[in-house]
């Protein structure tokens, strides 16, 4: 296995290109199972979550066509299984997904219970309240959710107890196919939602209201091909400026959708860096002047995204006093916090709260990817220590970070990526 060397205490200087969102682009890869026609996927992020998502996929009988570039086609003209095994659903969360939309199409359906990022106990109750509410019957058995819909799935409505993505992508990927009309509330909002509503509407389907928090759906009897551009991944594009904001320097980040991260600007200016931005650029700028102290609370869409919490915290370390950081969507995503210490960074978690207690410096030290983000964190924080840092498990970055050591070092880090 890989891991990523960092030889700390450069700035950063320099543009990046931000890619396809990982979010997006794997959910976007099951809307080919609502239609035997083809689906053109570009802005692709080429991605160990993505390439996952396709072993699946074919495993199930699609015709995936991934090229060379960042455009993907995938073709289920029919489906060869309805079953998708554990050792292929375990690597990731969204895989599980693949459920609705089997369903849908074909009235049966055997997924295995996912996998994904360990952050928290992540159970599926809310994605299979939602089928149930579509008229599936299910039953779980030896790791696996067995869903049947003999006479295809029907209009219905949902109440969210609380806000998940997964749940709600998943409701809209059942429902688009179901007969008669489906009322889905308390959704999430997520712009990764409103792209999948985007690309299915373009092959036919009646969505109304995604980005907002209650949607209705009436159902067609066919979904036709499309071709849809990944809507650009506003988790990799704040993790860029946070490393920026964190190592100091200069950072254009190119081919990025400002208004999707309208909850970390603020806070990046409030903590000392200065933002700027065009239609499609923002630019990170900090001197090396001190970093401000800024509490954090992480909430769903349009709140601060969970997944840029270990990032922030990253930067809070080095702060001139003490943040504190809460996390609502996940009960255990501070694993970071104990590989941030080994690197000088003053941290105290209790339950869902990190008191960070800003340092002078960090130091370049041995630390353990625990999961995706946590990963960049660890990144981050070496670019800005002093010394060396080795960054080891590093399959969790490669699932959702294209290239990360290559984007960096056109920036000027020096990040290399070795064999442990
Ligand atoms: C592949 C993908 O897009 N992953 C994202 C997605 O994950 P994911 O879709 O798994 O996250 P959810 O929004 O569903 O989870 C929110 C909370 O709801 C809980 N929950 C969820 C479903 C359910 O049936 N029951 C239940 O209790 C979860 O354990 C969690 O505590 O949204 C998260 C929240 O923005 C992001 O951090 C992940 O990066
Ligand atoms: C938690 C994440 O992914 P997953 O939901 O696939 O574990 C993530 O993208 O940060």
């Amino acid at each position: 296995m890989d891991k990523i060397v960092i030889e700390g205490g450069h700035q950063l200087e320099g543009d990046i290109q931000v890619s396809g969102a990982k979010n997006s682009a794997i959910k976007l890869m099951a809307v080919c199972l609502l239609t035997d026609e083809l689906v053109t996927l570009t802005n692709m992020p080429r991605l160990r979550d993505t390439r996952s998502m396709a072993g699946l996929l074919e495993h199930m009988g699609v015709k995936v066509d991934a090229g060379e570039g960042s455009t993907m086609t995938l073709h289920a003209k029919s489906l060869t299984s309805t079953t998708a095994p554990y050792d292929l659903v375990r690597k990731m969360r969204a895989s599980f997904n693949v459920l609705g939309p089997t369903l849908a199409r074909e009235g049966a359906a055997k997924v295995s219970l996912p996998g994904g990022c360990a952050i928290g106990a992540r159970p599926v109750d809310l994605h299979l309240k939602a089928l149930e509410a579509l008229g599936a019957d299910i039953v779980l058995d030896e790791g696996y959710v067995i869903a049947t819909a003999k006479n295809g799935l029907t209009g219905g409505e949902i109440t969210f107890p609380f806000i998940s993505v997964g749940a709600t992508e998943h409701a809209v990927l059942a429902a688009v196919l179901a007969k008669g009309t489906t009322v889905l509330s308390n959704v999430a909002r997520e712009p990764e939602i409103v792209d999948l509503a985007n690309c299915l509407n373009a092959m036919g389907a009646k969505i109304e209201g995604a980005g907002r928090s209650e949607m209705t759906i009436t159902g067609v009897s066919k979904l036709s091909g499309v071709e849809h551009a990944v809507v650009p991944d506003r988790i990799e594009a704040g993790t860029y400026a946070l490393a920026a904001a964190t190592a100091g320097g200069k950072v254009r980040l190119r081919g990025i959708r400002h208004d999707h991260l309208g909850s970390l600007w603020p806070l990046i200016a409030q903590a000392g860096a200065h933002v700027s931005m065009d239609e499609n650029t923002v630019t990170i700028e900090r001197d090396g002047g001190l970093i401000k102290p800024v509490d954090l609370d992480t909430q769903a869409y349009p709140g601060f995204p969970t997944d840029l919490q270990a990032q922030f915290m990253a930067l809070m370390c080095l702060a001139d006093g003490v943040s504190i950081i809460r996390e609502n969507i996940f009960e255990n995503r501070f694993m970071h916090c104990p590989e941030l210490t080994r690197m000088g960074a003053d941290i105290t978690v209790t339950g869902r709260e990190a008191i960070v207690r800003g340092v002078k410096a960090l130091r370049g030290a041995q630390v353990m990817a625990t999961d995706l983000r946590a990963s960049a964190s660890l990144i981050a924080a070496g670019l800005a220590a002093k010394g060396q840092t080795h960054v080891g498990r590093v399959y969790h970055l490669d699932r959702g970070f294209e290239h990360i050591e290559v984007k960096l070092g056109q920036c000027g880090a020096k990040i290399s990526r070795v064999p442990e």
